[in-house]
């Protein structure tokens, strides 16, 4: 069977779900996975804008929906909105509908934005995945493509697909940020697996040269210690550094120990309250020095 998922639906197609009745009318689609295709929608008829995200595999897309849903309760702004199959023109798919987060990835807002915001960003993370651990769940496969970050600096984990229930095997990882990869502890979904993922995602993003390097390694002798020689050498690391170290060796009792281990030890520091030049800003202030040195030249010439 031809799914809609597999040909994507253009911007301007209807999604109207088979038991709820619900239409959405298709804006763009937001990005593709392992696990279906996310599109921004707009109910039909109303202004409020949502992520729809198409799957090819109904189970996958039902933990996904039972995370969201237990969010829910934790927070008074719905994560899960609802689920049904779509009837398209003869094509068939499962659909569930989340809120739709507003933001870049966390890598791209790093880089744009400085590193000095890795402290306010990180705390927030840390907040976040607090609450999953909470519930019972641990996100297995945070990445920065997996944060969104808003331009106030808000933080959302996007993509519950690799979500296991504490004490399960982590269902979905990506190597970098993985414990198993680096030999540093089990693949058993535990607060401290989350945590190592969050120690790894930091490295990278404050000195990705130096992570690549260290990850080149044999598989067999690579070890936390490769990670905290990476940690030890970068000066940009250097206000992090106890923090992740600690991280990485598991010795945080649970998140919410370690997130209030960032607050005093990392994000303690003033916060980035002055926006940077934007480049634009900074060409035109050059080019008015270079006319106006030009214009000089002119004058004191004639
Ligand atoms: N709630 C959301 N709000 C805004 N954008 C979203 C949302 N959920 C997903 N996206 C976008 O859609 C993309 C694909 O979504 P998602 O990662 O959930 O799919 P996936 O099939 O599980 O992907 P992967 O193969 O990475 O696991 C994301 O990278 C992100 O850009």
């Amino acid at each position: 069977m031809t799914t809609s998922s597999e040909t994507g639906c253009a911007p301007g197609t209807v999604i109207t779900g088979k038991w709820h009745h619900s239409q959405y009318v298709v804006e763009r689609l937001l990005g593709s996975g392992a696990n279906g295709s996310v599109y921004l929608v707009r109910r039909r008829g109303q202004e409020q804008r949502y992520a729809l995200k198409m799957g090819y595999d109904t189970l996958e897309l039902q933990s996904e929906i039972n995370v969201l849903k237990a969010l829910n309760r934790q927070f008074t702004k719905p994560y899960f909105i609802e689920a049904d199959d779509a009837m398209e023109a003869g094509l068939e798919a499962a659909f569930y509908v989340m809120r739709y987060v507003e933001g870049v990835q966390l890598r791209q807002f790093i880089r744009v934005r400085g590193r000095e915001w890795l402290g306010l960003i990180g705390l927030k993370l840390l907040e976040r995945l607090s609450s999953l651990h909470r519930l019972g769940y641990v996100f297995g496969d945070l990445k920065p493509e997996n944060v969104l970050v808003s331009p106030y600096g808000s933080v959302e984990l996007i993509d519950f697909g690799g979500v296991s229930a504490e004490g399960k095997s982590v269902k979905q990882f990506t190597e970098w940020y993985d414990r198993g990869y680096w030999n540093a502890g089990s693949r058993t979904g535990d607060e401290a697996y989350d945590l190592f993922s969050f120690a790894v995602m930091c490295i990278h993003l404050l000195d990705e040269k130096s992570l690549r390097e260290a990850s080149a390694q044999l598989p067999q002798v690579r070890g936390v210690h490769d990670l905290e020689a990476v940690v030890r050498k970068c000066p940009h690391i250097k206000p992090y550094a106890a923090w992740l170290s600690r991280a990485l060796r598991g010795g945080f009792a649970n998140s919410r120990e370690a997130m209030n281990a960032w607050k005093r030890g990392v994000y303690a520091r003033p916060l980035p309250t002055i926006k940077r030049t934007p480049r634009w800003l900074r060409r035109s202030f050059v080019l008015s020095l270079l006319l106006m040195g030009a214009a000089l030249y002119l004058f004191l010439a004639t």
